[in-house]
């Protein structure tokens, strides 16, 4: 089941309701301590443990977690260099009832636990709390953050300073978008969250899930299984590349609208000529535009006859360069396309949009999405789809090794196929489908292949969904 990311204004709004609704700050901070403590036991195995706490309320569960730990049998010290400010947070301390150190002595401890800042952190930490930070990660055998890592922006993943790497995040209530987002996930290796119990969260991203897809019926045909064409240009192995991963991506009919003459497998229908003809078929169901295109003259003018055949589109690579708002939102009267760009081509987008860069990587696609009446799938190590009605799903983390010349261009071919395929013709769950069969066709190639392997691959992807 896909998990809610939450914004830090998301947070406080639930928590309100919650209270409102009967339950208390004490008893959120309780179950959120106790929920974290279970975790963390199961890491330190009755290990001593040194707990920072902050003086908010991500310090109030850190005197949860303390309290609980020792009541398992853990040797616990707490270490906090401000008082608490909340009512919440004295109450736990009180609760504590056990000595407190303002600095670290390096006395023992083998995990570590960070409840210094939370969700509240607002600016980057003092020179002698980093220093106290560091120290306290490098000197233990683990680190634990409570809610997030101190140092990290919650709602955009920024790191206001360096921060250690974690071996475990207990994420309070939900995962926040520091979770998902560069720069700050790859600091943390293992995330898991602890319900709180509040209730009814209002969200507008979540995570994404293994998509379920379903089999041709029985009385399928090529045509009723979906006719992707993909239009080429000037290079036209990004096209090629496309177009095999389209057809292994459930595709029931491939066509390649190029002009350049070299080698195409035979069971890729190649269609030469002008643009217009290949266009002008009926049975098509989407087309992709954008790898391989190039960005001169010709390549406006091919991108100009896609956008006008009035087909859904995936728009990708250099097609991202050259396109505007008026093209996607006012040339056609409505748009279900897909944008596909990575994070140059998403500067491009917002450049050519009028729009400022500004605010977390959610906001940023959401804005492009809004700004071009598009889908658009920011990709990238924390890969984001977004709607232009603000709805935004965040892919896990995929292999390191999609980072190769060509993997989007494979992207783009699972793209134009899942949207051919589509039945109810969502375009946003295209894309979804798309990123996870991407990652999985990643998984399953392995280490250190090429494109053409990967697209190989997103055969064997599809199967893992059915
Ligand atoms: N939202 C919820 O429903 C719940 C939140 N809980 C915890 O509460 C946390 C949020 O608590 P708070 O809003 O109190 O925020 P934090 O505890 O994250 O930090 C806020 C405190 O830190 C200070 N501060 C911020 N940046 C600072 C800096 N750079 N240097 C020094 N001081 C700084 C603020 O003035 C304030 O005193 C969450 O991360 C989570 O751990 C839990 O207790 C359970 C329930
Ligand atoms: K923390």
């Amino acid at each position: 089941m896909a998990d809610p990311v939450v914004t830090a204004d998301e947070m406080r709004a639930a928590e309100e309701a919650a209270i409102a609704s009967g339950t208390s700050v004490e008893e959120l901070m309780h179950r959120a301590g106790e929920g974290a403590a279970e975790w963390i036991w199961r890491l330190c195995g009755g290990r001593a443990v040194t707990v920072l706490c902050g003086p908010g309320n991500n310090g109030g569960d850190g005197y949860v977690i303390a309290r609980h730990l020792r009541q398992r049998g853990a040797s616990v010290s707490v270490v906090a260099p401000l008082a608490p400010d909340t009512d919440a947070a004295r109450a736990a301390r009180a609760d504590w009832g056990d000595s407190v150190s303002e600095s670290w002595d390096e006395a023992g401890g083998e995990v570590f636990v960070d409840a210094l800042f939370g969700t509240g952190l607002s600016r980057g930490l003092s020179p002698e709390h980093q220093q106290l930070l560091h120290r306290l990660a490098n000197r233990h055998v683990n680190s634990v953050a409570i809610d997030l890592p101190s140092g990290v922006s919650s709602d955009d993943g920024a790191l206001f300073d360096d921060i250690p790497s974690y071996d475990l995040t207990v994420a309070l209530g939900a995962l926040k978008p520091a979770h998902v987002l560069l720069p700050a996930a790859p600091h943390l290796s293992m995330v898991r969250c602890v319900d709180i119990g509040l209730g009814d969260i209002h969200y507008r991203a979540e995570t994404l899930d293994r998509p379920q897809i379903a089999a041709p019926k029985s009385d399928a045909h090529k045509y009723s299984r979906g006719l992707a064409l993909v239009v080429g240009g000037a290079m036209p192995g990004a096209s090629l590349l496309a177009a095999r991963a389209a057809q292994g991506a459930g595709a029931g009919f491939v066509q390649l609208a190029s002009n350049e003459a070299g080698a195409v497998p035979h069971d890729i229908v190649q269609i030469d000529g002008e643009l217009e003809h290949a266009l002008s078929d009926e049975r098509i169901d989407a087309a992709l535009i954008g790898p391989g295109l190039g960005r001169d003259q010709d390549a406006s003018h091919r991108l100009q006859r896609s956008l006008a055949a009035g087909i859904p589109l995936v728009i990708d690579g250099d097609a991202l360069r050259i396109i505007t708002p008026a093209a996607t939102r006012f040339e056609r009267e409505w748009d279900d396309s897909i944008l596909t760009p990575h994070e140059g081509e998403l500067a491009s987008l917002e450049e050519n949009g009028g729009l400022e860069k500004r605010g977390s990587k959610l906001d940023r696609a959401r804005r492009v999405a809004d700004t071009y009446g598009t889908i658009v799938i920011a990709k990238g190590p924390d890969t984001i789809i977004a709607s232009p009605d603000g709805h935004c799903v965040c892919a896990p983390r995929s292999p390191s090794w999609l980072s190769v010349a060509g993997s989007g261009d494979v992207l783009a071919g699972i793209a134009v196929a899942r949207r051919a395929t589509s039945e109810d013709g969502d375009a946003f769950d295209a894309a979804c489908e798309a990123v996870w069969l991407h990652a999985e066709a990643g998984r399953i190639a392995g280490a250190s292949f090429a494109a053409g392997e990967l697209a190989n691959c997103v055969r064997a992807a599809l199967e893992r969904c059915l």
